[in-house]
């Protein structure tokens, strides 16, 4: 990458693992919480604070970088994702979490020129474990390599979803049915840690061999998408398709074999883009 559009891991780790301290310094205290979209999707003051010292941080090395944050963008900022240089920040992934001090909480930032992501990083604070990947150079816990299950076999896998903010009860039964179809497969478990991260993170790591979602955000899953390729994993849409950060649709997978097996089991629910206001499915588009 060049000094104008590139931007390098080692800095970025510094600035997260310097933001952990807020977060978790602010973590066994007393929160003030708002809802957004849902009375399940909270922010606090340290989402937004820890979003604004990032963004600065970075703004001021990188002053050309673009920037698509979760609690900008809940303030009003235009959700757009161009062919520059963008940093996607989710500033505390797992909210809910953070505000019940259930522990797992991850700051969650990925880089992307011309639509690509060149590296992810998410940092899981109270567990201190920080992941991280560059395009085409593997992937990392806390310096070590990470590796995929290559599980090929879905009776035999864990697979990790999230109950998401969604409410309605189009959402409800799509997602509780899917939760059905699985078991009944059956696989082994499925599991929900309360961050999108984090969970695609366990793929990476072969802790579990799939994860899937529909309705999660680009910043909730633009930096571990990238760490699970680089493990070896496969990310894909829920319809089979090629990966899309912006479609809010998602499965993570240890193998082809695993990842086509859950699109088939799976069905959606109406969930607008990110980057299409009103696309008149009924379903919020920040949520
Ligand atoms: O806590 P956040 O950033 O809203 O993200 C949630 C999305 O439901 C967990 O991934
Ligand atoms: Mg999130
Ligand atoms: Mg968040």
């Amino acid at each position: 990458m060049s000094r104008t559009s590139g931007a390098h891991t080692p800095d970025t780790h510094l600035c997260v693992l310097l933001q952990s301290e807020v977060v978790l310094s602010a973590f066994q205290q007393h929160k003030e919480v708002k809802l957004k979209s849902s009375p399940a999707d909270l922010v606090t003051e340290t989402d937004q604070r820890v979003e604004k010292i990032l963004i600065s941080a970075i703004r001021n090395r990188y002053p050309q970088h673009r920037f698509i944050g979760e609690e900008s963008v809940a303030a009003g900022e235009h959700l757009e994702l161009t062919d520059s240089p963008t940093w996607i920040i989710d500033p505390i992934d797992g909210t809910v979490n953070f505000v019940h001090r259930f522990p797992f909480v991850a700051i969650s930032i990925a880089f992307t020129v011309n639509r690509q992501t060149q590296f992810g990083i998410v940092y899981s604070c109270v567990e201190d474990k920080l992941f991280y990947a560059q395009r085409g150079g593997g992937a990392f816990l806390n310096g070590e390599p990470l590796h995929a299950s290559g599980q090929q076999d879905i009776s035999r896998c864990v697979v990790v979803t999230e109950i998401g903010a969604e409410r309605d009860d189009v959402a409800l039964s799509t997602m509780t049915s899917n939760i059905r179809r699985l078991l009944q497969l059956p696989v082994h478990g499925v599991r929900a840690l309360g961050t999108a991260a984090v969970d695609m993170c366990q793929v990476a790591t072969g802790g579990a061999d799939a994860y899937y979602h529909i309705g999660m955000h680009c910043w909730d899953i633009a930096a571990s998408a990238i760490i699970v390729q680089e493990a070896g994993g496969v990310v894909m849409d829920t319809d089979g398709s090629e990966f899309d950060m912006m479609s809010r649709r998602v499965i993570a997978a240890s193998s082809a074999a695993v990842a086509d097996r859950i699109a088939q089991v799976i069905q959606a629910f109406p969930c607008c883009r990110d980057d299409e206001d009103n696309c008149g499915c009924g379903a919020t588009g920040v949520n």
